[in-house]
């Protein structure tokens, strides 16, 4: 054999396959997404996405804190209220005494190394379900949906939100959150992570089932980008680093690698996140209970696909057993 063919060599010892990777992945590279609820003592199983729950502010002692001991650093907040009234401008996202204010004031005091980030969109709190307000005729009204984003996002950090991640995809609110938090003085406290490339994708169900946050008509596809739309997806993020993104965020990952990539080049100084959406964590769960493969090898070679992609930050709902399966 050629000299020049030989590539095992250089992959014999577990050490050595190790190099090969750019990066390895580590516990402090997990952000965990997690669902807070506003019945205080609430621990409820969500079937759609297996293992998790929505809490309420009560149970998170109980339930992060073995995590947090096993080296768990960030978790993403979605809040699911049921007790609320839902209206056209979305009252409740930042109502404090709500379930994403309550739980940020809560962990904070009882995880003080813990990072905190809240996803900030209108869509789990509007009478609609959409992501913003509307106009009469159920089209995206955009002035005051960057408005009303802008001023949720600003009240998370207020209440010390270590990072507000906005998700609803309206143009121009990166900028408006940006300015908000500047003006209000969390500009140098606040980070702020754009979901600058999400796609409408059908990998969403299990969150909208989980989160109660399906639109009660039509669909997100004047907002979303279509997932053929990779000249979308490389303006969305320039765009968003220009308005001054702090992390930027390609969501869903797998299907989405190649995005992943893309963002990787053209934010080479920005960190870069992928989402690992709830149908994705559902279908490798899915192909792992049918004998497809195992479940832990299977994570991996998803949640390292995207490291390789060039992702430094994966929100993923595995992030739990990776905090058994690293060493660090
Ligand atoms: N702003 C809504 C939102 N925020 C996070 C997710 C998806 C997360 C997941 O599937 O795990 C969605 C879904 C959607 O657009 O309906
Ligand atoms: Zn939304
Ligand atoms: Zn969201």
């Amino acid at each position: 054999m050629d000299i020049s063919s030989i590539l095992q060599g250089g992959y014999q010892h577990p050490l050595s396959r190790q190099w090969q990777g750019r990066r390895a992945l580590t516990k402090s590279m997990l952000m965990y997404p997690i669902f807070i609820t506003d019945d205080p003592d609430a621990s409820v199983e969500i079937k759609t996405l297996p293992g998790q729950r929505r809490w309420g502010v009560n149970k998170l002692e109980g339930f992060l804190g073995p995590l947090v001991q096993k080296g768990l650093s960030s978790v993403i907040l979605f809040g699911v209220p049921f007790k609320c009234q839902k209206d056209g401008r979305g009252t409740p996202a930042d109502d404090p005494q709500g379930p994403v204010i309550q739980a940020i004031h809560k962990l904070r005091t009882l995880f003080p190394s813990l990072y905190i980030a809240c996803d900030v969109c209108l869509c789990e709190y509007t009478s609609h379900g959409h992501c913003g307000v509307l106009n009469q005729d159920g089209t995206i009204h955009t002035a005051p949906s960057v408005a009303r984003i802008a001023e949720v996002a600003l009240n998370y950090a207020k209440a010390g939100a270590h990072c507000v991640a906005p998700s609803d995809m309206m143009d121009g609110r990166i900028k408006a959150i940006k300015r908000a938090l500047v003006d209000a003085g969390y500009g140098n406290r606040c980070t702020l992570m754009s979901y600058s490339a999400k796609f409408a994708s059908a990998l969403y169900g299990p969150f909208r089932d989980a989160a109660g946050s399906a639109p009660a008509f039509g669909d997100r596809k004047c907002y979303q980008l279509p997932p053929t739309a990779k000249g979308l997806a490389r303006r969305a993020i320039q765009r968003d680093v220009g308005e001054g993104a702090d992390i930027i965020m390609v969501k869903p990952a797998l299907p989405y690698l190649d995005v992943i990539a893309d963002a990787a080049q053209l934010a080479p100084d920005h960190p870069l996140a992928c989402y690992q959406v709830s149908g994705e964590y559902a279908m490798v769960c899915a192909g792992a209970d049918a004998g497809v493969y195992d479940l832990k090898v299977m994570a991996f070679e998803t949640v390292e696909s995207m490291v390789r992609a060039g992702a430094t930050l994966i929100l993923t709902y595995f992030a739990p057993q990776f905090m058994d399966w690293l060493d660090v």
